[in-house]
């Protein structure tokens, strides 16, 4: 199988105590995977690991079969990486709906006007061009929540690493981030407590307990 993700033998420990250890996981090309598991168990932590953002772990993290051992290896692949995390709030780059979801793309050399078009088209698909002047810091959180998958999504990584992407959500946006993310053909995992929303997009899901990850 060709895997966007190999995790062997991973753990991981804080200053203090065992977040997670004995995690294994293949994740395939667009394959989409869920982890479910208690509060605390350590899900958010390893999604972290995966997204490049904690680097104290131990085991072996692959990325397209290549075994990332330091942050300079992982800079390689960080633009493949599409990352959510729970609490959105630290990870705008810029005040305002449109300007932040057209700052990737920005980044990446794509001029202003095309940049403008395609943000409009995918806040228009994900249903909130209404927000594209509002300040990101005056919208509620399920509204920051869908403008952050907007900015990610625009960029259409390899991976997507969701950590509760439907939290705060009201029902008719969850079932428009359902409908976006199975109509993406991407490697996922998503981590979330909501089993139907689940149901409805990962046909693998783990849960994370101290004996690592266990198929549901
Ligand atoms: N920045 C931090 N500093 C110290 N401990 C932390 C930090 N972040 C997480 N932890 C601890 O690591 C453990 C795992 O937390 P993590 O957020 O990964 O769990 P989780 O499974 O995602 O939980 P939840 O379902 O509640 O979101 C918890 O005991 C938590 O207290």
């Amino acid at each position: 199988m060709s895997c966007s993700i190999t995790l062997k033998e991973l753990s991981y420990e804080n200053s203090s105590k065992k977040i997670f250890e004995n995690v294994n996981l293949n994740v395939g090309h667009e394959e989409k995977v869920a982890i479910v598991g208690a509060n605390g168990a350590g899900k958010s932590t390893l999604l972290r690991v995966i997204a490049g953002l904690e680097y104290s772990y131990k085991g072996d993290l692959e990325l397209f079969h290549n075994k990332i051992s330091s942050k300079k290896e992982y800079k390689k692949f960080r633009s493949d990486i599409g990352y959510l995390p729970q609490d959105v709030n630290d990870y705008f780059l810029c005040p305002v709906v449109i300007e932040d979801v057209m700052f990737n793309l920005r980044a990446k050399g794509i001029n202003k006007e095309e940049a403008y078009c395609k943000a409009l088209n995918i806040l228009e698909s994900m249903n909130i061009s209404h927000l594209k002047d509002r300040t990101i810091f005056d919208l509620s959180g399920g509204e920051q929540k869908i403008v952050a998958l907007a900015s990610i999504l625009i960029t259409e990584p390899k991976i997507l690493l969701l950590d509760e992407p439907t939290n705060a959500l009201d029902s008719s946006a969850e079932k428009r981030v359902v409908d976006i993310l199975n109509s993406i053909k991407k490697s996922m995992i998503i981590v979330s407590h909501h089993k139907t929303f689940i149901q409805k997009l990962a046909p693998t899901v783990y849960t994370l307990n101290k004996n690592g990850l266990e198929l549901n």
